[in-house]
Formats: structure tokens, C-alpha cells, sequence
């Protein structure tokens, strides 16, 4: 970076950064070399003698660890500094990194408590680092991807994140459990010993497919259904191989469907992967599969940078060190619940921001073909016809289940929300065998090559209206609203693509639907927080259960999901 652009503090002579780590079970140390670019890892894993990890055990583990790994990884920076003929009086790091969250309290304590010390051994700069974001940087840093759409596949997490306007927004994420927990419970139930996850991947390859339930809110998912489902399919006597099948190939699905969603509506080309469960190569093959269908670039990053590990720390330690993102000792304190989106981005300053999104197209005439995220969609006309393609990375009967369930729901809601005076296309034709339908043309272009107030306050009062119906739309993103723009803002505003619809009642589910919205818009548009407040307010004047509803998405957005 050149020295005029740095921030006060920046410094350009970070050349050695100590990572430590110690979230959860990882006790681990890392030397990150710049110049180089090498990293040496030194981790001593928690292993838990019963069922999962536990709180005060983990915390026992790193307090006597993480001193350790630190330690040997010190004595080897001490080792290469005598090597080089560098001068024994210089601190042989530069800064120490520390995850500082998310993670379990009392093993965070540690990690800080250690990361302070070595600071002030060696008078370095101390940085604090977001385990979350680190698991994704990591994978950018040696993709060498500028703008990816990041998944994240972690034991307490899962969530699908890209960068925009100096922060990573959460386009999607776990409603319940993070994925590589949920596989963990349900290897707890059948006896195995911890951690599942590699388990289940071994018991899957001779298993059988059975079908579990699948469950994906726009870029949004949930794990509990499927996982007491998979616990009562083992309970009632289906080999426990056929089981593991059955959950790698729908939750991996799920991952892989909501990383096309992203890539789709954020309109960007490249993918890294990060996490634990990243290991996992059905998850692994799936994403390639999906990336090589629509021409776009995967990062998976090696094992010992997908799994909990000091190396990423200490790598995105030594870019936000540069950058003179450091912190006192006084303000260094731990966050237990530290957001990825909570962390300004101060190693990208200055770096272009991403290309906007292919969604400013606007059709002219009889445009011809798009392929939305599951769907290609040919415009004939007045007429569109829209047919699921078979996605080869899904096993072929949850693929056929799924065309074919999302085909009948999206006629039959498409048709009922016009029923309830919300726009809607006509439905001309539906071909269930072939996942086809034919429907009326509607609008000139989405909603995100439009956006206004007004219209996001119609869709706010046609969500309301289907809501108060008893069902949702389940996928009510600004490229799901179509709007015409030769008649009055607001006027005419289309819901479509009722695919991922549902009749239910429950003020969850219907809040689910405006925080689907919401963060499509943050994903889509600069002025989010104003095109959502219009979308609100119009929805609480429409429904009758308006502020229940409300009430609930603030809860929905305030939750900490790391469980
Ligand atoms: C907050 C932090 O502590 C937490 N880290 C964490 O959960 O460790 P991580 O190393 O990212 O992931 C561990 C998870 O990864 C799963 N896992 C490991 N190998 C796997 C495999 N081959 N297939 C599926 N899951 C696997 C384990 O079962 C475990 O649930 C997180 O990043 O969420
Ligand atoms: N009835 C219609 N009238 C005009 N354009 C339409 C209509 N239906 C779909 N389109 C266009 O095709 C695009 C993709 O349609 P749709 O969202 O239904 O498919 P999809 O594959 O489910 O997309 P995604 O999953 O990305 O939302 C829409 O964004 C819209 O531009
Ligand atoms: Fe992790």
C-alpha cells in the first residue's frame, strides 16, 4: 500500500504475524511470513471424552494448550530469526493476531488473555480478528478472487456472505444450528464419539439415499426438521449409512442451492469455500459441479485452512496490521457474538468496489433467454416459459422431487395471490412431468433495475396481503418483484416466482419473508435501510397483524445464531 493512502498508524513493516486461535476446540498458534507468504501451523485439537463439546472442559483444554502452541510456534520465529542474522534484542513477530469471536466465552478469554501477554512481551500491536471473516479471507487471499461470494460451512455457522460498500453482508444464513453442529447432534444420537462430521461422510459412501426434508428461505435454511427427521429414520431401523446419505446429500444441497442464489443475485463469478465441514468432499464435489454449470470460479482452500486454524488468523492479522487496524490492550476485550457484517473492512479500502450486479438489464422487445438461479426462462412474446433444469449436483431423486414440487406450488400460489388482488402473471400452462410453466409476461424489468420507494412499499403491502392469506412467498427478492416502468411508481408491481412458497399462518414464517427482502436489498442497493423502512411501513398499515409480525423480524435479525 502506498504510504500517502495509508490510514494513521498503517505500516508497511508487518513482516511476521503470530496468529492464535482458540474458538472452540482448535488450541492453535500460527507464524505468518509476508514476504514469503508461508504459514507454519501448531494446533492441539479438544477432544471431547463424551458426547459434545463442553463449555468448561473446551476452556480447561485451551488454558493449558494455548500457552503451549504459542509457545513452540514463538521459539520457531525465534529459531528462523537467529537463522536470517536478524538482531537478537528484535521481537521476532511483528504483531500478534487473535480470533477474538465468535466463539465460546471462557475460550475466548484465553486466546485474549494470551494474545495481550505476547503483545506486551515483545511491544507489538495487538490485532482482533473475526473468526467468521478470517474462515473466508483465507480462502480469498489465496484464490486470488477479488469479489467471491463466500460460503461458509463451519461447525457453529453457516452462511453465505459477499462484500459490498466496506462490510460483508450476510445474503443467507442458518436459521437454527450451524451445519457442522447439526451433523454432530445427530451422531451423538447414533453413539459416535465427536466430532461427527467426518463420520458421517465415511458411513454416507456406502450408503442409500433417503429422502429428508429440505428447507431453503430464499438464501436462508434450517437444519432442525431435517435432523429430528434423520434422528427418527435411524430410530425406526433404516441402516444408519442410508441415513448419513440422506442428510449429506440434502443439507450440502441446500448449501450449494443457496451459494447459486448468491452468485445469481449478486451477479458474481467466483465462489470460496471456507469452514470444517468444507473438508467434506461431497460437499466439496457438489459445489464444483454447480460452479462448472454456470461458468463460474471455486476456491477450496487446503484442509488445514478450512478447519478451525491460527494460520487464517494470523494471515488477515498481518493485512488489518498493515492497514493500522490494531487495537489498545484497554479496548482488546472478547465478543462472543461478533457478526461478520460487524467488522469494517479496512484491508479493502481503496480496492474498487465489485461490479454491480448483471441486473441492470432492462429487456427490449422479445428478449430471449435467462437462466435465473433453478430455472431457464424463455420470453416468447407475451408469453414466458419457465422449466426447471435438472441440477446434476443434486442426487437425481431429491432433483426430481424438488422440479416438480416447486412447479405445482409456484401455479397454484402464483394463481392465488391474484385471487387476493396482489399482480401477479397469469398461469397459461403447467406441465408438472416436464417442471414447466407458461405464464403471462408481466413488467419490462426486475425490481433491482427500478428500485424506489414506492415500490418497495407495494411489495411491503402485497407481502402483507398474502401473509394475512395464510401463505408466503418464501423467495421475495428485488429480482422476484417485476415492475412495469411506463405506469406510475407502484402501480404495477408483480410478485413472481412462487416456487418456494407455503401455506402457514405462523408470524416466524411470515417475518421470514420481509427478512428475506431485506437482505436482498442490502445485497442489491446502497440506500437498503430507507427501501426497507418504506417496505415496513406499508406492511404494517396493510395487515392486520402488522406489528406481531414486525416485532418478530426484529427478533429474527437480533438472534444470535451461534448455537
Ligand atoms: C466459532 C468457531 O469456533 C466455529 N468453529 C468450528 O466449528 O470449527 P470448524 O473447524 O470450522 O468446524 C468443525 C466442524 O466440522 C465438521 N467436520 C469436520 N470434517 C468434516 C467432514 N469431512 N464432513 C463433514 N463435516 C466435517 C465437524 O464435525 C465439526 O462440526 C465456527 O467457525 O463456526
Ligand atoms: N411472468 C414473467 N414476466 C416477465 N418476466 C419474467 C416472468 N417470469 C420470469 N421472468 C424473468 O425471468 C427471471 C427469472 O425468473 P424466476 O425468478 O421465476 O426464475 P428462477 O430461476 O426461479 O430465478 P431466481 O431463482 O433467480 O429467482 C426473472 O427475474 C424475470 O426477469
Ligand atoms: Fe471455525
Amino acid at each position: 500500500m502506498a504510504p500517502t493512502s495509508s490510514p494513521a498508524g498503517a505500516s508497511d513493516d508487518i513482516q511476521r504475524v503470530l496468529g492464535i486461535e482458540g474458538t472452540a476446540w482448535a488450541a492453535s498458534a500460527a507464524v505468518y511470513e509476508v514476504e514469503s507468504d508461508e504459514v507454519s501451523i501448531e494446533s492441539d485439537p479438544y477432544q471431547p471424552e463424551s458426547g459434545g463439546i463442553h463449555p468448561r472442559e473446551a476452556a480447561e483444554h485451551m488454558s493449558e494448550a494455548v500457552p503451549s502452541v504459542v509457545e513452540t510456534m514463538l521459539e520457531a520465529a525465534g529459531e528462523r530469526a537467529a537463522e536470517e542474522g536478524r538482531d537478537p534484542e528484535d521481537a521476532p513477530i511483528d504483531a500478534v493476531a487473535f480470533s477474538r469471536g465468535p466463539g465460546l466465552g471462557p475460550c475466548l478469554r484465553i486466546v485474549g488473555t494470551a494474545a495481550r501477554a505476547v503483545a506486551q512481551r515483545f511491544d507489538v500491536p495487538l490485532v482482533g480478528v473475526n473468526h467468521m471473516v478470517a474462515h473466508l479471507e483465507i480462502g480469498r487471499h489465496y484464490s486470488g478472487f477479488d469479489a467471491p461470494v463466500c460460503l461458509n460451512a463451519s461447525g457453529a455457522n453457516a452462511h453465505v456472505l459477499a462484500y459490498r460498500n466496506g462490510r460483508y453482508r450476510v445474503l443467507g444464513e442458518t436459521m437454527d444450528t450451524g451445519v457442522g453442529n447439526a451433523l454432530d447432534k445427530f451422531t451423538r444420537h447414533v453413539g459416535w464419539s465427536h466430532p461427527g462430521g467426518p463420520k458421517v461422510e465415511n458411513h454416507a459412501k456406502s450408503g442409500e439415499y433417503v429422502d429428508l426434508p429440505y428447507v431453503v428461505k430464499g438464501m436462508d435454511f434450517s437444519f432442525s426438521g431435517i435432523m429430528s427427521a434423520a434422528k427418527e429414520e435411524y430410530d425406526s431401523g433404516t441402516p444408519v449409512e442410508d441415513v448419513c446419505r440422506g442428510l449429506e446429500e440434502t443439507v450440502f444441497a441446500m448449501l450449494t442451492e443457496v451459494s447459486e442464489r448468491a452468485l445469481s443475485l449478486t451477479g458474481r463469478e467466483a465462489l470460496v469455500l471456507g469452514g470444517g465441514v468444507g473438508q467434506n468432499e461431497r460437499l466439496q464435489g457438489m459445489l464444483r459441479e454447480m460452479c462448472a454449470q454456470r461458468g463460474a470460479d471455486l476456491h477450496v482452500p487446503e484442509d488445514r485452512f478450512l478447519r478451525d486454524n491460527a494460520g487464517m488468523i494470523a494471515v488477515l492479522g498481518a493485512k488489518m496490521a498493515a492497514g493500522g487496524d490494531t487495537l489498545a490492550i484497554e479496548e482488546s476485550a472478547i465478543d462472543a457474538d461478533f457478526r461478520p457484517d460487524e467488522v469494517p473492512v479496512t484491508w479493502r479500502a481503496g480496492e474498487p468496489e465489485p461490479a454491480p450486479a448483471a441486473s441492470t438489464r432492462v429487456e427490449v422487445g422479445d428478449a430471449a433467454q435467462q437462466q435465473g438461479a433453478e430455472a431457464t426462462v424463455s420470453i416468447e412474446g407475451d408469453r414466458v416459459v419457465k422449466r426447471r433444469v435438472p441440477r446434476s449436483y443434486r442426487h437425481p431423486a431429491l432433483d426430481e422431487r424438488l422440479r416438480r414440487e416447486r412447479t405445482r406450488v409456484e401455479a397454484r400460489l402464483t394463481s392465488e395471490a391474484r385471487r387476493r388482488g396482489v399482480p401477479t402473471p397469469l398461469v397459461l400452462d403447467v406441465d408438472t412431468a416436464e417442471s414447466t410453466i407458461t405464464f403471462q409476461r408481466v413488467g419490462d424489468r426486475d425490481l433491482d433495475a427500478g428500485l424506489t420507494a414506492e415500490r418497495a412499499r407495494a411489495v411491503g403491502r402485497h407481502l402483507a396481503t398474502i401473509h394475512d392469506a395464510g401463505f408466503v412467498h418464501g423467495d421475495p427478492t428485488t429480482r422476484n418483484v417485476r415492475v412495469a416502468s411506463d405506469t406510475g411508481d407502484g402501480d404495477r408491481v408483480f410478485l413472481i416466482d412462487f416456487g418456494l412458497g407455503y401455506h402457514t399462518g405462523h408470524e416466524e414464517d411470515h417475518a421470514m419473508d420481509l427478512h428475506v427482502f431485506a437482505q436482498s436489498l442490502a445485497g442489491t442497493a446502497d440506500d437498503a435501510d430507507r427501501l426497507q423502512a418504506a417496505a415496513e411501513d406499508a406492511y404494517r398499515a396493510t395487515s392486520d397483524r402488522g406489528d406481531i409480525v414486525l416485532d418478530r423480524l426484529r427478533a429474527v435479525e437480533g438472534r444470535g445464531r451461534y448455537q
